[in-house]
């Protein structure tokens, strides 16, 4: 294995091994409290220009195959692990996690204290770093960070949308099946796609909607006319990377629609744009809330469910004015889900979908179908 420098931008240097692609690096550091699906976080496109530090030790065990894709492609800068495995063992694994990383260009670093990284985000926040397996000197990595742009100055959602229009056509997974559902839907949804999931899309289908995704450059003028002339019925905005107060574009046309009042349902970027567009500016949280044993409870029937969270930004707390709050982070008690008041329009925080993580909250997406009438 290569060795693999690291530089923070608090002045933190360490060294490591490195078990994916070769190359230098920047992005934001971030940690993920998962005990499982190491492989849908790394293709989560979420994820894009940031670097995951892994909690649970041992990563890589049941290596990856295609179907736990979450995308097309490994999307994250680099996954930072305290001890890599690179022979797997499981009937589903087709490649290891090195495999994947080498393949979409992406850094993997092992054989480092994830458990110190973790406490110094904690304590100081989500932060810049750079990794190269090509640049060993401190001063020089140093420069390289210094005079990269910072991840709140990069449009990611541009990278990772998709650049065609489709049709999603298989519903949730059928354990007992071993296959897909086939889908059986009675309304249609647009997607606008800022980075989406497949399994956000496999719930959106299980819950009767034929989806068609598009990428976030279609004007929301198209949109509005497919929901006036009846062929559409309401619009999904999808999670996605990066800082949503820089997507000026998308909070234009979220605008757009809210004025048409056309249905609508965020799912974590979706729901901070839905925030930002109705005038309530999204804030950062200090290392942001990345794991799958996140409580929420749902205050709509007082009920506590344990979720998926991959967030670094959160609504403010005076979303009120034009929201009711539906559900709440029982961790820190910031805002996890809510209801506008004159619209047809809800969104959450945290990830319904799971993928990794546990399946309480996917009744949301039948509310969303319920809501379409
Ligand atoms: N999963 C997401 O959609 C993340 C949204 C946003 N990039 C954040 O970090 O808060």
């Amino acid at each position: 294995m290569n060795k693999v420098s690291l530089y923070f931008e608090n002045g933190l240097f360490l060294e490591a091994k490195s078990f994916g692609s070769d190359g230098t690096s920047v992005g934001e550091c971030v940690f993920n409290t998962s005990m499982t699906g190491y492989q849908e976080i790394a293709t989560d496109p979420s994820y894009a220009g940031q670097f995951v530090t892994f909690t649970m030790p041992e990563i890589g065990n049941v290596g990856c195959n295609a179907q736990d894709m979450e995308s097309t492609k490994a999307h994250c800068k680099g996954v930072i692990v305290r001890s890599y495995q690179d022979r797997p063992s499981s009937f589903r694994c087709e490649e290891t996690l090195a495999a994947l990383l080498k393949k979409h260009g992406v850094l993997g670093i092992t054989d480092i204290d994830t458990r110190y990284i973790t406490k110094i985000l904690r304590d100081e926040g989500a932060m810049m770093m750079v990794a190269s397996t090509e640049i060993h000197d401190k001063e020089e990595l140093k420069k390289v960070l210094e005079n990269s742009p910072r991840i709140e100055e990069i449009n990611y959602i541009e990278q990772v949308s998709t650049k065609e229009p489709y049709v999603h056509n298989q519903a949730r997974y059928d354990i007992l099946q071993f296959d897909y559902a086939k889908p059986n839907t009675s309304k249609k949804i647009i997607a606008l796609d800022f980075g989406i999931k497949r399994n956000i899309l496999n719930e959106l289908t299980h819950a009767g909607m034929e989806v068609t995704v598009v990428p976030n450059s279609m004007p929301s003028s198209e949109i509005i006319a497919k929901f006036e002339a009846k062929e559409i019925d309401g619009v999904f905005l999808s999670n996605g990377p990066g800082d949503p107060l820089i997507l000026k574009d998308e909070q234009e046309k979220i605008r757009d629609m809210i004025a048409a009042k056309v249905p609508m349902f965020g799912i974590c970027l979706g729901h901070q744009l839905l925030s930002i567009s109705h005038g309530y500016d999204t804030y950062k949280l200090q290392f942001g809330q990345h794991g799958g044993n996140h409580p929420v409870k749902n205050l709509q029937t007082g009920s506590v469910e344990i979720t998926a969270q991959n967030h670094n930004y959160n609504v403010p707390d005076n979303i009120t004015e034009v929201a009711e709050i539906t559900h709440i982070n029982l961790f820190d008690n910031t805002i996890e889900g809510v209801k506008y008041k004159d619209a047809p329009i809800m969104s959450v925080q945290h990830h319904p979908e799971a993928s990794p993580g546990p399946h309480e909250s996917a009744y949301v997406f039948q509310e969303f179908a319920d809501m379409l009438g």
